[in-house]
């Protein structure tokens, strides 16, 4: 599998090019920052103490030219940009980048008649074999218990409520028969008056170097329930991409997400 990755000196981004060095399937051919990233023209294993050969460029055509598969962690408006390069190289998207807009999505879907593309707010294994618990639970303990979804972040997250919450609320939505726009609660400050039935609410923390952490509580009168998924590595975020970029490999158009990759889908 012939790869680039966007945002190539990010978080993300340094441990995709690590997966990719590490994993024999896969070759890393192209990788990208925007144009201001002091880092332009450096090796993209630089970071590693590695010579790929590859150099960090902010020309997404040049380094989508020879690429099969373009990976993307970097910020909506950048994925947008990248995306419409790709759609014209024909270079097949792993799209992890969260906080998209309504419109963003929209653009996506257009997109995806022509290229085929993964998009998921979490590639980690373990968080879509949790939203699978979560509809379960949800249809389970459908009356009776307050739905809270908690999550918890690094300092440097700059979107919230994170993609992983806003979906968990989308699954457990859909499996109680609502629209989440319609039941969620994302603040509470000052005299709220008491919850709403039905309410799902949203809360979070953001703090130095906590990977991603997401729990929903089921409260209901004398017990709770938890469901809790902690990650300690993004080392599951870039393999979940690389399983997502051999799964497109069979895939020409259309918009999937992990549940698509895993076989998770009902
Ligand atoms: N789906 C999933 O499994 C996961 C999703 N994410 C999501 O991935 C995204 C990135 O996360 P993370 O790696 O922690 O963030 P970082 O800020 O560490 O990395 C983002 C990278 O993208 C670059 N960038 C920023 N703006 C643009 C732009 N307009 N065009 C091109 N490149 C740009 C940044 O450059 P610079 O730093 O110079 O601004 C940086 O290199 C977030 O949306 C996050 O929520 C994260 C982990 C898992
Ligand atoms: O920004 C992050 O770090 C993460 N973002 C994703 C999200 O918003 O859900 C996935 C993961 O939680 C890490």
């Amino acid at each position: 599998m012939k790869i680039a990755i966007a945002g190539a000196t990010g978080r993300m981004g340094k441990m995709l090019i690590e997966s990719v060095l590490n994993t024999p399937d896969a070759q890393l051919v192209g990788a990208l920052e925007h144009t201001s990233s002091p880092q332009l023209g450096e090796d993209a294993g630089a970071f590693l103490g590695k010579k790929t050969g590859v150099m960090i460029s902010a020309d997404v055509a040049q380094a989508l030219a020879g690429a099969q598969f373009l990976i993307d962690f970097t910020r909506p408006e950048g994925t947008m940009a990248h995306l419409a390069v790709a759609e014209k190289t024909g270079t097949k998207m792993i799209i992890g980048t969260t906080g998209l807009s309504t419109e963003q999505i929209a653009g996506l879907k257009k997109v995806s008649t022509k290229l085929a593309i993964v998009f998921a707010p979490n590639m980690s294994v373990g968080v879509n074999a949790t939203f699978k618990l979560l509809e379960i639970a949800a249809k389970m303990l459908n009356q009776g218990y307050d739905i809270e979804i908690i999550e918890a972040h690094h300092r440097h997250k700059v979107d919230a409520p994170s993609g992983t919450a806003l979906k968990m609320g989308e699954v457990i939505a859909e499996a109680l028969g609502e629209k989440l726009d319609d039941v969620a609660v994302y603040a509470r400050e000052g005299h709220t008056g008491e919850r709403k039935e039905g309410s799902i609410g949203f809360a979070t923390i953001r703090g130095g170097d906590i990977v991603g952490d997401h729990t929903v509580l089921f409260a209901g009168d004398g017990e709770r329930i938890e469901i809790s998924h902690k990650s300690s590595s993004r080392q599951s975020y870039a393999q979940g991409s690389l399983r997502a970029a051999r799964f497109l490999q069979t895939q020409n158009t259309g918009l999937y997400d992990m549940q698509d990759v895993l076989g998770l889908r009902k």
